[in-house]
Protein backbone atom coordinates (compact mmCIF):
# COMPACT_ATOMS: atom_id res chain seq x y z
CA UNK A 1 0.00 0.00 0.00
CA UNK A 2 2.47 2.66 1.24
CA UNK A 3 4.59 1.62 -2.21
CA UNK A 4 1.53 2.34 -4.24
CA UNK A 5 1.16 5.25 -2.34
CA UNK A 6 4.34 6.62 -2.84
CA UNK A 7 4.04 6.42 -6.35
CA UNK A 8 0.46 7.94 -6.66
CA UNK A 9 1.68 10.84 -4.74
CA UNK A 10 4.66 11.41 -6.89
CA UNK A 11 2.80 11.73 -9.96
CA UNK A 12 0.49 14.68 -8.69
CA UNK A 13 3.72 15.94 -8.12
CA UNK A 14 4.48 15.93 -4.38
CA UNK A 15 8.21 15.11 -2.82
CA UNK A 16 7.99 12.11 -1.23
CA UNK A 17 10.63 10.06 0.34
CA UNK A 18 9.42 6.67 1.83
CA UNK A 19 10.71 4.32 4.18
CA UNK A 20 10.15 0.42 4.36
CA UNK A 21 12.55 -1.96 6.39
CA UNK A 22 12.72 -4.06 2.97
CA UNK A 23 16.34 -2.55 1.09
CA UNK A 24 14.65 -3.15 -2.35
CA UNK A 25 11.78 -0.35 -2.22
CA UNK A 26 13.22 1.60 0.21
CA UNK A 27 14.97 5.16 -0.36
CA UNK A 28 16.32 5.26 3.07
CA UNK A 29 17.94 2.96 5.18
CA UNK A 30 16.27 3.69 8.34
CA UNK A 31 13.60 6.25 10.32
CA UNK A 32 16.41 8.74 11.43
CA UNK A 33 17.59 9.38 7.43
CA UNK A 34 13.96 9.29 6.98
CA UNK A 35 13.41 12.15 8.95
CA UNK A 36 16.48 13.50 8.31
CA UNK A 37 15.99 13.64 4.50
CA UNK A 38 12.32 15.60 5.01
CA UNK A 39 12.29 19.26 5.28
CA UNK A 40 10.20 20.44 8.65
CA UNK A 41 7.84 20.95 9.50
CA UNK A 42 7.15 17.27 8.25
CA UNK A 43 4.02 15.19 7.16
CA UNK A 44 4.94 11.55 8.17
CA UNK A 45 2.27 8.86 6.82
CA UNK A 46 2.60 5.63 8.22
CA UNK A 47 1.74 2.38 6.42
CA UNK A 48 2.77 -0.23 7.69
CA UNK A 49 0.84 -3.77 9.48
CA UNK A 50 -1.20 -2.51 12.36
CA UNK A 51 -0.72 -3.64 16.29
CA UNK A 52 2.44 -3.78 17.57
CA UNK A 53 4.32 -2.64 14.49
CA UNK A 54 2.51 0.53 14.03
CA UNK A 55 3.14 1.05 17.66
CA UNK A 56 7.05 0.52 17.49
CA UNK A 57 7.09 3.09 14.08
CA UNK A 58 4.89 5.62 16.00
CA UNK A 59 6.92 4.91 19.18
CA UNK A 60 10.25 6.02 17.40
CA UNK A 61 9.03 8.25 15.32
CA UNK A 62 7.89 10.30 18.25
CA UNK A 63 11.33 10.66 19.50
CA UNK A 64 12.34 11.52 15.71
CA UNK A 65 10.25 13.94 15.00
CA UNK A 66 9.89 18.05 16.01
CA UNK A 67 7.27 20.47 17.19
CA UNK A 68 5.76 21.28 14.63
CA UNK A 69 5.80 17.95 12.92
CA UNK A 70 1.74 16.07 11.72
CA UNK A 71 2.15 12.44 11.73
CA UNK A 72 -0.81 10.14 9.83
CA UNK A 73 -1.63 6.70 10.81
CA UNK A 74 -3.33 5.29 7.38
CA UNK A 75 -3.29 1.46 8.32
CA UNK A 76 -5.69 -0.29 9.49
CA UNK A 77 -5.14 0.19 13.16
CA UNK A 78 -8.18 -0.22 16.34
CA UNK A 79 -9.24 2.75 17.03
CA UNK A 80 -8.58 2.44 20.53
CA UNK A 81 -5.05 2.89 19.67
CA UNK A 82 -5.33 6.22 17.91
CA UNK A 83 -6.07 8.42 21.85
CA UNK A 84 -2.83 6.49 23.23
CA UNK A 85 -0.73 8.06 20.07
CA UNK A 86 -2.48 11.36 19.87
CA UNK A 87 -1.41 11.83 23.70
CA UNK A 88 2.12 10.21 23.16
CA UNK A 89 2.64 13.04 20.10
CA UNK A 90 1.45 15.93 21.34
CA UNK A 91 3.23 16.08 24.59
CA UNK A 92 5.67 16.55 21.99
CA UNK A 93 3.57 19.42 20.25
CA UNK A 94 3.34 16.72 17.07
CA UNK A 95 0.40 16.68 15.45
CA UNK A 96 -1.95 13.31 14.85
CA UNK A 97 -4.31 12.00 12.71
CA UNK A 98 -5.88 8.71 11.53
CA UNK A 99 -6.85 8.20 8.03
CA UNK A 100 -8.78 5.04 7.13
CA UNK A 101 -7.84 3.99 3.43
CA UNK A 102 -9.92 2.52 1.70
CA UNK A 103 -9.18 0.39 -2.22
CA UNK A 104 -6.38 -2.05 -1.60
CA UNK A 105 -4.01 -2.79 -4.67
CA UNK A 106 -6.28 -0.77 -6.98
CA UNK A 107 -5.77 2.46 -5.40
CA UNK A 108 -2.62 3.57 -7.21
CA UNK A 109 -4.77 3.81 -10.59
CA UNK A 110 -8.28 5.00 -8.82
CA UNK A 111 -7.45 6.48 -5.81
CA UNK A 112 -8.20 5.28 -2.15
CA UNK A 113 -11.26 6.68 -0.16
CA UNK A 114 -10.45 8.35 2.58
CA UNK A 115 -11.48 8.66 6.29
CA UNK A 116 -9.54 10.94 8.78
CA UNK A 117 -10.03 11.91 12.29
CA UNK A 118 -8.04 14.15 13.76
CA UNK A 119 -8.44 17.86 14.33
CA UNK A 120 -9.10 20.46 11.35
CA UNK A 121 -6.22 22.28 11.05
CA UNK A 122 -4.10 19.12 11.07
CA UNK A 123 -7.06 18.09 8.28
CA UNK A 124 -6.45 20.88 6.68
CA UNK A 125 -2.64 20.91 6.54
CA UNK A 126 -2.87 17.13 5.02
CA UNK A 127 -5.15 18.23 2.37
CA UNK A 128 -2.98 18.86 -0.62
CA UNK A 129 -1.66 15.01 0.26
CA UNK A 130 -5.12 13.69 1.04
CA UNK A 131 -6.21 15.07 -2.54
CA UNK A 132 -3.70 13.29 -4.52
CA UNK A 133 -4.44 10.18 -2.76
CA UNK A 134 -8.33 9.83 -3.14
CA UNK A 135 -10.21 9.58 -6.74
CA UNK A 136 -10.31 13.15 -8.89
CA UNK A 137 -13.40 14.58 -8.64
CA UNK A 138 -15.94 15.73 -5.62
CA UNK A 139 -13.77 15.79 -2.33
CA UNK A 140 -17.20 14.29 -0.62
CA UNK A 141 -17.72 11.75 -2.64
CA UNK A 142 -14.27 10.20 -1.55
CA UNK A 143 -12.94 11.92 1.31
CA UNK A 144 -14.90 12.48 4.74
CA UNK A 145 -13.16 14.52 8.09
CA UNK A 146 -15.43 12.21 10.16
CA UNK A 147 -14.54 13.43 13.93
CA UNK A 148 -11.40 13.79 16.28
CA UNK A 149 -8.45 11.38 17.18
CA UNK A 150 -9.92 7.74 16.58
CA UNK A 151 -13.15 8.95 14.38
CA UNK A 152 -11.38 7.83 11.20
CA UNK A 153 -10.30 4.49 12.03
CA UNK A 154 -13.72 4.02 13.74
CA UNK A 155 -15.22 4.58 9.75
CA UNK A 156 -13.02 2.26 8.33
CA UNK A 157 -13.63 -0.31 11.04
CA UNK A 158 -17.36 -0.45 10.27
CA UNK A 159 -16.55 0.07 6.45
CA UNK A 160 -14.38 -3.04 6.71
CA UNK A 161 -17.43 -4.89 9.00
CA UNK A 162 -19.56 -4.35 5.95
CA UNK A 163 -17.09 -5.49 3.80
CA UNK A 164 -17.30 -9.06 5.55
CA UNK A 165 -21.12 -8.85 5.65
CA UNK A 166 -21.11 -8.15 2.04
CA UNK A 167 -18.54 -10.61 0.46
CA UNK A 168 -20.04 -13.26 2.48
CA UNK A 169 -23.89 -12.90 1.32
CA UNK A 170 -22.25 -12.57 -2.37
CA UNK A 171 -20.13 -15.97 -1.49
CA UNK A 172 -22.83 -17.76 -0.39
CA UNK A 173 -25.03 -16.89 -3.28
CA UNK A 174 -21.97 -17.87 -5.69
CA UNK A 175 -22.72 -21.49 -3.63
CA UNK A 176 -26.23 -22.10 -4.05
CA UNK A 177 -25.53 -20.84 -8.04
CA UNK A 178 -23.05 -23.42 -8.32
CA UNK A 179 -24.77 -26.67 -6.68
CA UNK A 180 -28.10 -25.81 -8.69
CA UNK A 181 -27.70 -28.21 -12.05
CA UNK A 182 -30.73 -25.76 -13.19
CA UNK A 183 -27.88 -23.17 -13.44
CA UNK A 184 -25.93 -23.80 -16.88
CA UNK A 185 -24.40 -20.08 -16.43
CA UNK A 186 -22.98 -19.46 -13.41
CA UNK A 187 -20.54 -16.63 -14.56
CA UNK A 188 -23.11 -15.14 -17.21
CA UNK A 189 -25.04 -14.65 -14.26
CA UNK A 190 -23.07 -13.00 -12.36
CA UNK A 191 -21.59 -10.83 -15.34
CA UNK A 192 -25.38 -10.31 -16.19
CA UNK A 193 -26.20 -8.69 -12.35
CA UNK A 194 -23.29 -6.06 -13.06
CA UNK A 195 -25.36 -3.74 -14.95
CA UNK A 196 -29.03 -2.40 -13.83
CA UNK A 197 -29.45 -4.72 -11.10
CA UNK A 198 -29.97 -4.13 -7.16
CA UNK A 199 -27.01 -5.78 -6.29
CA UNK A 200 -24.56 -4.39 -8.76
CA UNK A 201 -20.91 -3.53 -6.99
CA UNK A 202 -17.59 -3.07 -6.75
CA UNK A 203 -17.91 -6.37 -5.36
CA UNK A 204 -19.50 -8.02 -7.67
CA UNK A 205 -17.46 -6.74 -10.44
CA UNK A 206 -14.26 -8.30 -8.51
CA UNK A 207 -16.05 -11.68 -8.13
CA UNK A 208 -17.12 -11.80 -12.27
CA UNK A 209 -13.06 -11.00 -12.75
CA UNK A 210 -11.73 -13.81 -9.98
CA UNK A 211 -13.94 -16.09 -12.14
CA UNK A 212 -12.89 -14.98 -15.51
CA UNK A 213 -9.44 -15.93 -13.74
CA UNK A 214 -10.30 -19.33 -12.35
CA UNK A 215 -13.57 -20.06 -13.32
CA UNK A 216 -14.30 -22.93 -10.62
CA UNK A 217 -11.57 -21.27 -8.11
CA UNK A 218 -9.73 -24.77 -8.46
CA UNK A 219 -6.72 -22.65 -7.77
CA UNK A 220 -7.47 -21.37 -4.23
CA UNK A 221 -8.30 -23.26 -0.77
CA UNK A 222 -11.34 -22.12 1.01
CA UNK A 223 -9.24 -21.28 3.74
CA UNK A 224 -9.88 -16.93 4.96
CA UNK A 225 -7.89 -15.04 7.26
CA UNK A 226 -8.77 -12.29 9.05
CA UNK A 227 -6.93 -9.22 10.01
CA UNK A 228 -8.70 -7.89 12.70
CA UNK A 229 -11.48 -5.54 12.14
CA UNK A 230 -14.45 -8.02 11.56
CA UNK A 231 -13.34 -8.87 14.86
CA UNK A 232 -13.14 -5.68 16.57
CA UNK A 233 -16.74 -4.17 14.71
CA UNK A 234 -18.05 -7.29 16.47
CA UNK A 235 -16.79 -6.00 19.79
CA UNK A 236 -18.19 -2.60 19.10
CA UNK A 237 -21.80 -3.98 18.28
CA UNK A 238 -21.35 -5.90 21.51
CA UNK A 239 -19.89 -2.74 23.62
CA UNK A 240 -22.98 -0.81 22.00
CA UNK A 241 -25.63 -3.52 22.52
CA UNK A 242 -26.27 -3.20 18.12
CA UNK A 243 -27.58 -6.19 16.66
CA UNK A 244 -24.77 -7.45 13.91
CA UNK A 245 -26.00 -10.75 13.14
CA UNK A 246 -24.65 -10.49 9.24
CA UNK A 247 -21.28 -9.14 9.93
CA UNK A 248 -21.14 -11.29 12.85
CA UNK A 249 -21.97 -14.13 10.85
CA UNK A 250 -19.35 -13.38 8.15
CA UNK A 251 -16.66 -13.40 10.72
CA UNK A 252 -17.19 -16.59 12.06
CA UNK A 253 -17.73 -18.21 8.50
CA UNK A 254 -13.94 -17.01 8.10
CA UNK A 255 -12.93 -19.61 11.42
CA UNK A 256 -14.91 -22.38 10.13
CA UNK A 257 -12.79 -22.13 6.54
CA UNK A 258 -10.10 -22.92 8.92
CA UNK A 259 -11.28 -25.83 10.72
CA UNK A 260 -10.52 -29.11 8.85
CA UNK A 261 -11.77 -31.52 10.97
CA UNK A 262 -14.52 -29.45 13.50
CA UNK A 263 -14.76 -30.41 17.48
CA UNK A 264 -17.77 -28.82 17.92
CA UNK A 265 -19.44 -30.60 14.52
CA UNK A 266 -18.44 -33.99 16.35
CA UNK A 267 -20.26 -33.52 19.29
CA UNK A 268 -23.87 -32.50 17.64
CA UNK A 269 -23.21 -35.68 15.73
CA UNK A 270 -22.28 -37.48 18.73
CA UNK A 271 -24.48 -35.89 21.12
CA UNK A 272 -27.25 -36.74 18.07
CA UNK A 273 -26.34 -40.74 18.42
CA UNK A 274 -26.23 -40.58 22.14
CA UNK A 275 -30.02 -39.32 22.59
CA UNK A 276 -31.66 -40.13 19.35
CA UNK A 277 -29.47 -43.41 18.35
CA UNK A 278 -28.58 -41.34 14.83
CA UNK A 279 -25.80 -42.71 12.93
CA UNK A 280 -22.59 -40.97 12.70
CA UNK A 281 -19.94 -40.44 10.11
CA UNK A 282 -16.80 -42.56 10.67
CA UNK A 283 -13.88 -40.86 10.60
CA UNK A 284 -11.79 -40.59 7.60
CA UNK A 285 -14.97 -42.24 5.37
N1 LIG B 1 -3.80 -4.27 1.48
C1 LIG B 1 -4.89 -3.51 1.51
O1 LIG B 1 -5.79 -3.65 0.68
C2 LIG B 1 -5.03 -2.42 2.55
C3 LIG B 1 -5.99 -1.43 2.34
C4 LIG B 1 -6.14 -0.42 3.29
C5 LIG B 1 -5.35 -0.41 4.42
N2 LIG B 1 -4.43 -1.40 4.60
C6 LIG B 1 -3.57 -1.30 5.79
O2 LIG B 1 -2.36 -0.64 5.40
C7 LIG B 1 -1.27 -1.17 6.15
C8 LIG B 1 -0.26 -1.76 5.20
O3 LIG B 1 -0.91 -2.77 4.47
P1 LIG B 1 -0.20 -3.58 3.29
O4 LIG B 1 -1.26 -4.39 2.65
O5 LIG B 1 0.62 -2.66 2.46
O6 LIG B 1 0.74 -4.52 4.14
P2 LIG B 1 2.02 -5.32 3.63
O7 LIG B 1 2.32 -6.32 4.68
O8 LIG B 1 1.82 -5.75 2.22
O9 LIG B 1 3.15 -4.20 3.58
C9 LIG B 1 3.60 -3.57 4.71
C10 LIG B 1 4.99 -3.00 4.41
O10 LIG B 1 5.50 -2.54 5.64
C11 LIG B 1 6.86 -2.93 5.73
N3 LIG B 1 7.22 -3.01 7.13
C12 LIG B 1 6.87 -3.96 8.02
N4 LIG B 1 7.37 -3.66 9.23
C13 LIG B 1 8.06 -2.50 9.10
C14 LIG B 1 8.79 -1.69 9.99
N5 LIG B 1 8.92 -2.01 11.27
N6 LIG B 1 9.35 -0.57 9.51
C15 LIG B 1 9.22 -0.25 8.19
N7 LIG B 1 8.55 -0.97 7.30
C16 LIG B 1 7.96 -2.09 7.76
C17 LIG B 1 6.95 -4.25 5.00
O11 LIG B 1 8.28 -4.50 4.54
C18 LIG B 1 5.97 -4.03 3.84
O12 LIG B 1 6.60 -3.50 2.70
C19 LIG B 1 -1.87 -2.18 7.12
O13 LIG B 1 -2.17 -1.55 8.34
C20 LIG B 1 -3.13 -2.62 6.40
O14 LIG B 1 -4.09 -3.14 7.27
C21 LIG B 1 -4.24 -2.39 3.68
O1 LIG C 1 -10.97 -1.23 2.21
C1 LIG C 1 -10.01 -1.90 1.85
O2 LIG C 1 -9.18 -1.53 1.01
C2 LIG C 1 -9.82 -3.26 2.46
O3 LIG C 1 -10.77 -3.48 3.45
C3 LIG C 1 -8.46 -3.35 3.07
O4 LIG C 1 -8.39 -2.54 4.22
C4 LIG C 1 -7.93 -4.75 3.32
O5 LIG C 1 -8.00 -5.53 2.19
C5 LIG C 1 -8.48 -5.36 4.57
O6 LIG C 1 -7.51 -5.06 5.55
C6 LIG C 1 -8.67 -6.84 4.58
O7 LIG C 1 -9.19 -7.12 5.85
P1 LIG C 1 -9.32 -8.60 6.40
O8 LIG C 1 -7.91 -9.16 6.38
O9 LIG C 1 -9.83 -8.45 7.78
O10 LIG C 1 -10.22 -9.31 5.47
Amino acid sequence: MGFNMRARLRAAGIDVTGYDRNPDVTDVPNLAELVKAVPSPRLIWVMVPSGEITNSVITELSVLLEPGDLLVDGGNSRFTEDQKHGEMLAAKNIGFMDVGVSGGVWGLENGYGLMAGGAKEDVDRALPVLDALRPEGDRADSFVHVGGVGAGHYAKMVHNGIEYGLMQAYAEGYELLAKKEIIEDLPGTFRAWQKGTVVRSWLLDLMVKALDEDPGLESIDDYVEDSGEGRWTVEEAIANAVPAPAITAALFARFSSREDNSPAMKMVSALRHQFGGHATKPAGS
